[in-house]
Parts: structure tokens; C-alpha cells; sequence
């Protein structure tokens, strides 16, 4: 419902009937859309409506809506952007993307809701153990998950409470069409009366204590990167065990264009990773990367195309999830122990030198250029 109400244009359109081979499968996938508990997100909603329209009417014909019309022009990019694709294909296209968002979220809907259960108390996460897996999903797809204080602290917390548990691996993935889009900007704009520098230094404190929980987690911690990754939920990746992406993923770490600098232990973890001259177009000069790019450097280990990821990823980590947990424990503390110090140790450098470049007028000014929505990534 709730998708359905933030887009009436979907809704106006599952009234039409479709008399094709598909049409069983077509009008359950219309059906499941209508019970998503979490908003896709606008691109998404966007492909949905999309493969709708050439399903049911075929190639887009009508003229191109004016520059000011923003939501008939994006939708109708959307639609146009499909091309001379079949109504047939279109057709499955749509049941494989609704069946990928209901899949999603189908593990959450099952354990979420239990009664005095600690998990169920969180406001920007959902947080379930199902077959040995502990999964955190950042749930603020309409931030595109945005990380904002709260959401670090519950992180935190997730991650303590999962280290602890009897699950066998930790899964972070996100909401919506968005993996996450980093840090919510809106943690600079709440400047209290102790002014910028306290908030620079509160900032600083809980930046470090946030990347720790990722150093020091004892378990394996996999990334199911569901969609774009942004700024920290990009770096932070070099500290998780193995990064699953979906081919629509991208990868985007714009630190110099945001007048900030390298955090999550990347400075050190990307030259390692990749070598210095390909961390530096990432960490330097804000190079985006595909989901195959970034699995040629290192930092993915494995790509799947979007209408499948779910599935593959799923059965892949519900395997994994059988081994023996101390064995994997263990052979983890042997991989990582080593550089736990050095981690902790460019951590804490990489804290001190933003928070220096928190206070500076090139940050602030790609603060408040966001907020008067003149600059998005
Ligand atoms: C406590 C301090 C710790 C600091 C740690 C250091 C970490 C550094 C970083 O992570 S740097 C990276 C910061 N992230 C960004 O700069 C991304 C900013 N967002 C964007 O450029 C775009 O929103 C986008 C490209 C991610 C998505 O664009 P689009 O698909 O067009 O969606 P919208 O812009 O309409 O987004 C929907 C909705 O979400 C809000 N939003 C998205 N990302 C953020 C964000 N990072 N911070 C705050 N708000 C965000 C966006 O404003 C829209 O809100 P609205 O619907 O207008 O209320």
C-alpha cells in the first residue's frame, strides 16, 4: 500500500487487464506489489511503472512531457528508456523485479514482529536471525538510507548484539533501491549551542567508535550491496569479510568534492586492496564505479545481475551459514588479528583530520549546497 499511495500513477494502471500468456504470473506480480511493506525507492517505482506500460501498451510513443513537468518527464524516460523491448519480455521483466523486491523482504516480515524481542525495537533498522544469519537492514529507503546518528548508534548496537548472538555470520544490506547514501548530511546542520567545533568533535567521536564496531566485529560480516553505495557505506566495505553486489550496484566515495577526506580505514584499505594510483581516482578524484569495476579492484567479490541477486546471494550465504561457527570465528581472528592495531590506529588519524575539514569553508559550503538542492552527487 504504501508504495502503491506514493505513486498513484502505478495504481491508475493495474486497473488494465492483460490478456497474454504471462497473464496468471503477470497479475500475482501485481498483486504481491500491492503488499511491500518498504518503499523501493523513486528508481525503482520508476522501473516498475516503466515495465508496466510496455508490458501492457508496448514501446513508449507519447510525446516527451515539458522540462518542467518533472514527474510525467521521468516517468516517461523510463518508459522510453526501455525501448523496442517485448511486451512479453517487459512482462517478465516485472515479474522478476516485484518477485526480487518481495524476496527481500520476505526473511524480515517472518521474525521482525516478535513480541519483547530486542531487535524489534530498533527505529532505523530492521534486525532478524533466520538459518544462522543475523541480518542488519538499513531501513530508511526514503533517505535512500542515509545514515543519520541514530542509525550509527543502532549499528552499533546491532553489530554488539550480533557479535554476541548464536548466528553464524552477520549480513548488512539496505531497503529500497538504495544500498545507502552514506552519511546523512543533515548531522552537520543541528549545531547546538556549544557551536560547530563541539559538533565537529562529537562528530569525530562517534565516527571513530562507529568504524571500530566494524575492526573489532568477530565474525564473518558480509555486504549484500542491493544498490548504490555512497561515501561511508562505500570505504567501509575494505572491513567487511566478503561484499556481494548486485549489477546495478555503483560505488561512489566524492570526499574531495564534499570538501571531506577518506574515512572507514580506506585510506589504508583501498591502496591495499587496489594499489595506490587506482584508490587515489576513488579517494582523490570521486571516480564512480560500476559494480564490475569494483569487483576488478577487489573491493566486491562477486556480481549478479540485479532480477536474480536476491536469490543467488541468499542460497550462497544460507550454505555458507551451515559451516561450523568456530572454525570460521577463528580463521577470521587469524585473517584480520594482525591488523587490527594498524586499523584502529588509521582510524584514529582519519577522525582527527576530518574533523578539522568539518569545520573548513569548502565543507560547509557542499553541506549547504545540498540542502538548497543545488549539488547532488
Ligand atoms: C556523524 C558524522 C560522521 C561522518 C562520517 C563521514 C561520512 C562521509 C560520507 O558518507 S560522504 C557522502 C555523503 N552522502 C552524500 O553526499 C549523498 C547526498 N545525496 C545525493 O547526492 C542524492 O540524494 C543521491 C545521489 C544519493 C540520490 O539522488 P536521487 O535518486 O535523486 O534521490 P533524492 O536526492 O531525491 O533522495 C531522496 C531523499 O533522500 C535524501 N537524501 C539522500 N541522501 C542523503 C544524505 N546522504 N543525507 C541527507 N539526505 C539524503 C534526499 O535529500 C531526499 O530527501 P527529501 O525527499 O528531499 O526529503
Amino acid at each position: 500500500p504504501l508504495l502503491i499511495q506514493s505513486f498513484p500513477a502505478v495504481k491508475l494502471h493495474l486497473t488494465g487487464a492483460v490478456m497474454r500468456a504471462t497473464e496468471v504470473e503477470f497479475d500475482k506480480a501485481k498483486e504481491h506489489l500491492k503488499t511491500l511493506k518498504n518503499d523501493p525507492g523513486n528508481d525503482t517505482k520508476l522501473r516498475i511503472y516503466a515495465l508496466f506500460k510496455q508490458a501492457t501498451q508496448g514501446s513508449c510513443s507519447s510525446p516527451k512531457p515539458g522540462m518542467l513537468d518533472f514527474v510525467n518527464k521521468a516517468k516517461w524516460e523510463a518508459w522510453n528508456s526501455l525501448g523496442n523491448i517485448s511486451k512479453e519480455d517487459a512482462r517478465q521483466k516485472y515479474v522478476d523485479l516485484v518477485g526480487t523486491l518481495i524476496s527481500s523482504e520476505a526473511p524480515i516480515q517472518k521474525e521482525a514482529t516478535t513480541a519483547g524481542d530486542p531487535k524489534s525495537s530498533y527505529q532505523t533498522l530492521q534486525v532478524t536471525t533466520e538459518n544462522n544469519i543475523t541480518t542488519i537492514l538499513l531501513n530508511r529507503p526514503e533517505k535512500k538510507n542515509a545514515i543519520s546518528r541514530k542509525m550509527y548508534e543502532e549499528i552499533m548496537q546491532a553489530l554488539e548484539q550480533a557479535g554476541k548472538d548464536d548466528s553464524v555470520l552477520t549480513v548488512m544490506t539496505g531497503s529500497g533501491d538504495y544500498y545507502c547514501s552514506g552519511n546523512d548530511l543533515s548531522n552537520f546542520t543541528q549545531v547546538g549551542a556549544e557551536g560547530v567545533e563541539k559538533l565537529a568533535r562529537d562528530s569525530g567521536e562517534l565516527l571513530t567508535r562507529y568504524v571500530s564496531h566494524f575492526i573489532d566485529f568477530p565474525k564473518p560480516l558480509i555486504a549484500v550491496v542491493n544498490g548504490p553505495a555512497v561515501g561511508i557505506a562505500v570505504t567501509g566495505l575494505g572491513l567487511f569479510d566478503v561484499v556481494y553486489a548486485t549489477d546495478r550496484a555503483t560505488f561512489h566515495a566524492p570526499f574531495s568534492q564534499l570538501g571531506q577526506s577518506p574515512e572507514g580505514c580506506s585510506s589504508y584499505t583501498f591502496p591495499k586492496m587496489m594499489g595506490t594510483a587506482k584508490a587515489n581516482e576513488i579517494l582523490l578524484f570521486n571516480k564512480k564505479l560500476t559494480a564490475a569495476q569494483a569487483c576488478d579492484l577487489g573491493l566486491v567479490t562477486e556480481v549478479f545481475p540485479d532480477n536474480t541477486f536476491q536469490q543467488e546471494v541468499w542460497k550462497k550465504l544460507r550454505a555458507y551459514a551451515k559451516l561450523p561457527k568456530d572454525s570460521l570465528r577463528y580463521s577470521k581472528q587469524l585473517i584480520r588479528g594482525m591488523e587490527k592495531e594498524k586499523l584502529h590506529a588509521v582510524n584514529a588519524q582519519e577522525c582527527v583530520r576530518l574533523q578539522e575539514r568539518w569545520l573548513s569553508e569548502e565543507c560547509m559550503n557542499a553541506i549547504m549546497s545540498f540542502f538548497q538542492n543545488k549539488s547532488k552527487l
